[in-house]
């Protein structure tokens, strides 16, 4: 077999001439219930998995808020029923609205104690296309092998007591995995940390066609989500028909041989938010803070090998806590647009503060953060392609793997203009979620980005005036198109994620092919 390895190539100045391959997608437009399938960024989407906050988002100290990747400790009731609320309930009216429609009066009565909300509740709505990851977890733990497993797998990582281990194994399912999420037993004793980033579902897994990659944390406050969703994608009956097709990634062989010094250098570490399935064939890895050189390698002979797909991207962004995975900076709307930060990107030299004497050191620091793309093809990947800016894959991937004829626009961050690009970046300006191409949720605190969104033909609808005009039956989900949906952000900008990271879609349509 042969072996590349793409840190051979990644250095490497990037080739001015570009090499396309036109290729036009013509795919059926057909769903078959528990399938999983997503072969685009922006096809309409059909079943996700989601986690709404739990109780560990209210157990953030100040003194651990960054070690959990946190930039603040949050509120709990707000940003649950103020904000996160709104979000489940605008997927169920697209995705599952029999769950929502016609009786959100009732949902949100002040009696009803918010219990449509809460996944341990009967009330429930226990969608099976707005999937709440912990009622997955729930399920699995009916069966009494998987539920020894796993507890031992958690007790473990967490350093438990054999006789923690034994009262977690007594609790039932529905507490236990209340548990096991929260890190707390009865809301009142705190057994071990809260996973509160495991709203960001996105980082979990990826779907790539009617694969799952899962994720290999890169931080010590993800891996117990790491740990839950494995058993969930081996053992929950939703993807019992794709046991074959999950695919997990590994350290590199005798790793432990290492010293430890060197071992930080060669780390596989991967997450879901750097990982973008633009279309069947494409499959786009940000090198980033969280994934590792070593794990986009592996991604990419491992998908080649299986066949997944026939073309891989590594774009390599900057190792910073600003842009931690590659959908904090660059999303797609439509076919032929994205919404990206200009600095990582072509208009870089264009807002850029002058300095008058740059050292040479400062030189090679700034050529260390340049953005560099690298592309392998199945047939012959030991000959990649180069794209010397983020804008050149974007319109390669618009025109060529989607068939658009259109002109491709860019929505910059903060319409490129310091300080309201980095600002507006930071607070998830980029990081869009589409429910169908060219409807998307973001926040509503973005405004210098959202008058770029509307010079392009967009609307924008606050979130609540939304769910009311879909109740009453004046918007119709099916017939809203080129609409930003302002989603409250107050409380959820600070875990530092937006409503791409907030959705691990795992059904979309194909895409229709593009009208000409
Ligand atoms: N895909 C994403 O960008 N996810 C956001 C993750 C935010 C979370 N607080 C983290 O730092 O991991």
């Amino acid at each position: 077999m042969w072996f590349f390895d793409i840190a051979l190539y990644i250095n490497q100045p990037p080739r001015s001439e570009l090499f396309n391959e036109i290729k036009f997608i013509f795919m059926s437009f057909k769903n078959v219930e528990n399938k999983v399938n997503v072969t685009s960024e922006i096809g309409t989407l059909r079943r996700l998995l989601i986690h709404s906050p739990d109780s560990g988002l209210g157990k953030v100290v100040p003194s651990k808020a960054q070690d959990w990747l946190f930039e603040d400790i949050v509120h709990l009731d707000t940003i649950r029923r103020k904000e996160y609320d709104f979000y489940v309930k605008i997927l169920l009216y697209f995705l599952d609205p029999e769950k929502i429609k016609g009786k959100l009066a009732e949902i949100d009565a002040e009696a009803s104690r918010r219990a449509f909300y809460k996944p341990d509740n009967p009330n429930f709505h226990n969608s099976d296309k707005v999937i709440e990851i912990q009622v997955l977890l729930s399920d699995i733990l009916k069966d009494k092998e998987t539920k020894l497993q796993l507890v031992a797998s958690v007790c473990s990582l967490e350093n438990c007591t054999y006789e923690l281990q034994a009262e977690l194994m007594a609790l039932p399912e529905i507490k236990l995995a209340k548990v096991l999420i929260s890190g707390s037993i009865d809301d009142e004793r705190m057994i071990f940390p809260p996973i509160p980033n495991f709203i960001f579902t996105r980082d979990i897994g990826i779907t790539i066609n009617n694969h799952i990659l899962m994720n290999k944390a890169a931080k010590q406050a993800r891996t117990r989500e790491s740990v839950l969703t494995k058993y969930i994608f081996f053992n929950h009956p939703i993807f019992a028909d794709y046991k074959k097709n999950i695919i997990e990634i590994s350290d590199n062989a005798h790793h432990f041989l290492l010293p430890y010094n060197e071992i930080e250098n060669q780390k596989v570490t991967l997450e879901g938010g750097d990982v973008m399935v633009v279309s069947e064939d494409h499959l786009v890895i940000g090198c980033s803070e969280r994934t590792s050189l070593f794990a986009c390698n592996q991604v990419i002979k491992t998908l080649f090998k299986k066949k997944v797909v026939k073309k891989v991207t590594v774009v390599k962004i900057p190792k910073k806590r600003d842009y931690m995975h590659l959908d904090t900076v660059v999303t797609q709307v439509k076919r032929n647009m994205w919404i990206m930060l200009g600095s990582l990107g072509r208009m870089a030299e264009t807002n850029k503060i002058p300095v008058a004497d740059v050292i040479v050191e400062l030189q090679n620091i700034k050529e260390e953060e340049k953005t560099k793309i690298i592309q392998f093809k199945i047939e012959n990947p030991q000959q990649p392609v180069y794209f010397e800016y983020l804008e050149d894959l974007l319109e390669d991937i618009s025109k060529n793997d989607l068939g658009c004829t259109e002109e491709v626009k860019f929505i910059y961050s903060g319409n490129n203009k310091f300080p309201y690009d980095t600002r507006e970046q930071w607070t998830d300006s980029c990081n869009l979620v589409c429910i169908k191409e060219g409807v998307v949720l973001g926040y509503d605190r973005n405004e210098k980005t959202l008058e770029v969104l509307k010079e392009n033909g967009f609307s924008a609808i606050e979130a609540h005036e939304l769910v009311a005009k879909m109740e009453s039956g004046e918007i119709d989900p099916e017939k809203l198109s080129n609409t930003v949906v302002l989603m409250p952000s107050a409380e959820l900008s600070r875990a530092r994620g937006g409503f791409h990271c907030m959705s691990m879609p795992i059904l979309r349509d194909n895409l229709t092919p593009a009208l000409s």
